[in-house]
């Protein structure tokens, strides 16, 4: 088989390229930062400020300062050890410095010995930032000296150099310019930026972080400093300023544990619930924002969940074991932050933590303190159980509404007896012909193709819904015949999923009155069962108005026009052309209605839709056509393609 493949000659040895230095990274930064969008370049800035946040968490840095200037360059500062100048014992002629910089996977976070817990681990974010700056200075003040370095895409500008001396000053100094060949025209945003440092600020009470901007955004500060001893539980109560919760103080702690190896870890946490709005959760580790959540999140929600189930037993409360994870986090705004020894995470955008062990830390370290803080609060504690039964009963109550519908629908339970079903077990492909009198059923049952096509005969006018209170809409039989036969409810309790057939085709006579019921259905469906409509799934049938012999030929006519048309130009067979008018489809013998209407490979189709374009006119046409004059109606079903967008299936 290979033979048969062109074999290309320049695919050899020489091909495979081997990128050196920071080159993947420019290559391909979406490894690195997760893209070249806004988010991946705000994504350099963390990168910068966790470095100096680890500097602090690790007790060696208690000030960080964070300066975006006007040109868009960054500024970040931090008083802590300062990255180590010395040459470095495998690079003799390279300083540690730009060894760092300038190489992936070096760092001094592996081993646990220069940070116990890190938000670092992997070595790259420093030099990540390097590859895509187009300018970036370092600074370090270290042994009362000052020493610097520069770079441009991640090259050396020249040594690291002595530039003074720094008798009261330590740390390290980082100012970038994001390159515009990676980033074009994007420009880091001041307010985004300052919710980033505030919340480094509420993770880690021993530091105090600066803020200084030369760029105005909105109502952003130019100028703050944040230092909150409070924590999280300040951080929640902050963003909940204005919101009823059902505890006046969040339940918020902070437990040390050790890992099991005994290094130190902890989590801190802060967890209220509100009626009015939809909860939220925002989890950190080692200060870094898992955006997806993670381990020490699952650890979280296990405690308060196990928690809240055991104090509704102890209140004899039977529902609170219904309680689920979906329930609590529903109005549930939790803050869960943690701090552990060699964090896993996916990705170096590190945006979910996976190191395994935490969640089982995280779950016991907090467990214990919920019980003791529900068991303090009664009040409280009573007001978010109940809380959170009713909503895990309504939760259950609608799975059992959809569980039920389904039965109906799949089993085929209570299926109206007049419906004609078709075989097919998938719905894929599927159509319910919803037909106009008994005597349609006969030819339509007939020319139908049993395995896909399905029939529904309904007798006389069904009411006209435009008018009827809901109550009517449900007592009445042809209505509730339709609604068994499709598998749907009416109105909120309509399921698309729940829909039996692929498409829902209106068949009715091509006179006045089968216009006035087409009418009055798709009433019905545009509002009862909108969706189906939105989703393509209801049309209507074309049945002709006119047939046409002449000999052996034979073609039908959809109306007037076409019958004309027809007439003129000939049938090409010989003698005179006979002209009949269908009175009805049960006039129709079953090879008519199949060729003309029913058959997929021969008919025409109308799809029903809205013109969302024209707000208002929608429920104005549906006056239009449940008005007085039958005449108008039926010319609108079959002229007006606003409402009706012709098909050809
Ligand atoms: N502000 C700083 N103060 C002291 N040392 C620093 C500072 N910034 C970086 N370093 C040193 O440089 C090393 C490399 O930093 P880099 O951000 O590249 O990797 P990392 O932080 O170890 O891991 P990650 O890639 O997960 O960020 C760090 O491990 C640390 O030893
Ligand atoms: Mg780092
Ligand atoms: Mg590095």
């Amino acid at each position: 088989m290979s033979d048969l493949l062109p074999q290309s000659d320049s695919y050899d040895a020489s091909s495979i390229e081997v990128l050196e230095g920071l080159e993947p990274v420019r290559k391909r930064p979406g490894m690195y930062i997760g893209g070249t969008d806004e988010r991946a370049l705000h994504h350099l800035v963390a990168e910068v400020l966790d470095n100096s946040m680890d500097e602090a968490v690790a007790g060696h840095a208690n000030r960080i300062e964070v300066e975006l200037h006007a040109d868009y360059s960054i500024t970040i500062r931090d008083n802590g050890r300062g990255i180590p100048i010395d040459p470095h014992p495998k690079f003799p002629d390279k300083s540690a410095l730009e060894v760092i910089l300038c190489t992936l996977h070096a760092g001094g976070k592996f081993s646990g010995k220069a940070y116990a817990t890190s938000g670092g681990l992997h070595g790259v974010g420093a030099s990540v930032v390097n590859a895509l700056s187009d300018k970036l200075r370092v600074e370090v003040a270290r042994n009362r000296e000052l020493y610097a370095q520069e770079f441009s895409r991640g090259i050396p500008q020249g040594p690291v150099a002595k530039v003074g001396p720094a008798p009261n000053r330590r740390g390290t100094t980082f100012t970038f310019h994001p390159d515009a060949e990676i980033f074009g025209a994007l420009k880091f945003r001041p307010a985004r930026l300052l919710t980033m440092v505030r919340s480094k600020a509420y993770l880690f009470s021993g530091v105090e972080i600066r803020w200084k901007s030369a760029i105005e955004d909105g109502d952003t500060p130019m100028e703050a400093t944040f230092h909150f001893p409070g924590g999280l539980a300040d951080y929640l109560n902050e963003q909940l300023t204005g919101n009823v919760t059902y505890s006046d103080k969040p339940f918020a702690g902070k437990v040390s544990f050790q890992d099991k190896f005994n290094a130190p870890g902890s989590v801190e946490w802060a967890i209220n619930w509100t009626p009015v709005r939809d909860g939220f959760v925002q989890s950190y580790c080692n200060t870094v924002p898992t955006p997806e959540g993670g381990t020490h999140e699952q650890g979280f929600w296990a405690a308060v969940l196990k928690g809240i189930r055991a104090y509704g037993e102890l209140a004899n409360n039977k529902k609170a074991a219904q309680i689920t994870r979906e329930d609590m986090a529903a109005g549930g705004c939790a803050l869960v932050s943690c701090f552990i020894r060699e964090p896993e995470f996916v990705g170096q955008t590190k945006d979910r933590l996976a190191t395994t062990e935490a969640a089982r830390m995280v779950e016991g370290a907090v467990r214990d303190h919920f019980d003791n803080w529900l068991a303090a609060d009664p009040k409280s504690a009573g007001a978010i159980l109940d809380f959170l039964v009713l909503r895990a009963e309504e939760r259950l109550r609608r799975r059992q509404e959809k569980e039920t519908s389904r039965k109906t629908a799949t089993k085929k339970l209570r299926l109206p007896g007049k419906l004609v079903d078709c075989t097919a077990t998938n719905k894929i492909g599927t159509e319910l012909f919803i037909v106009e009198g008994d005597s349609a059923g006969g030819s339509a049952k007939m020319g139908r193709d049993r395995k896909t096509q399905a029939l529904l005969p309904l007798r006389g006018k069904i009411l006209n819904v435009l008018g009827a209170a809901s109550g009517k809409l449900t007592t009445n039989a042809e209505i509730s015949d339709l609604c068994q036969a499709m598998g749907v409810g009416l109105g909120p309790k309509f399921r698309l999923d729940d829909l039996r057939y692929d498409r829902i085709i209106i068949m009715t006579d091509a006179d006045v009155d089968g216009a006035h019921i087409a009418a009055l259905l798709m009433t019905f469906f545009y509002t009862q069962m909108r969706p189906m409509i939105d989703a393509g799934h209801l049309y209507l049938a074309c049945p002709p108005l006119f047939r046409l012999t002449q000999g052996a030929k034979r073609v039908y006519a959809l109306d007037e026009a076409e019958k004309e048309r027809l007439y003129a130009e000939g049938l090409g067979g010989k003698g005179k052309i006979d002209v009949s008018r269908f009175k009805g489809l049960g006039e129709m013998d079953a090879k008519d209605l199949k060729e003309t209407t029913m058959d997929p490979a021969s008919r025409r189709l109308i799809r029903v839709s809205v013109d969302d374009d024209l707000p208002g006119e929608t429920s104005d046409l549906v006056e239009r056509l449940m008005g007085k004059k039958p005449e108008l109606r039926f010319q609108y079903i079959s002229e007006n393609a606003r409402f009706v967008e012709e098909l050809d299936v």
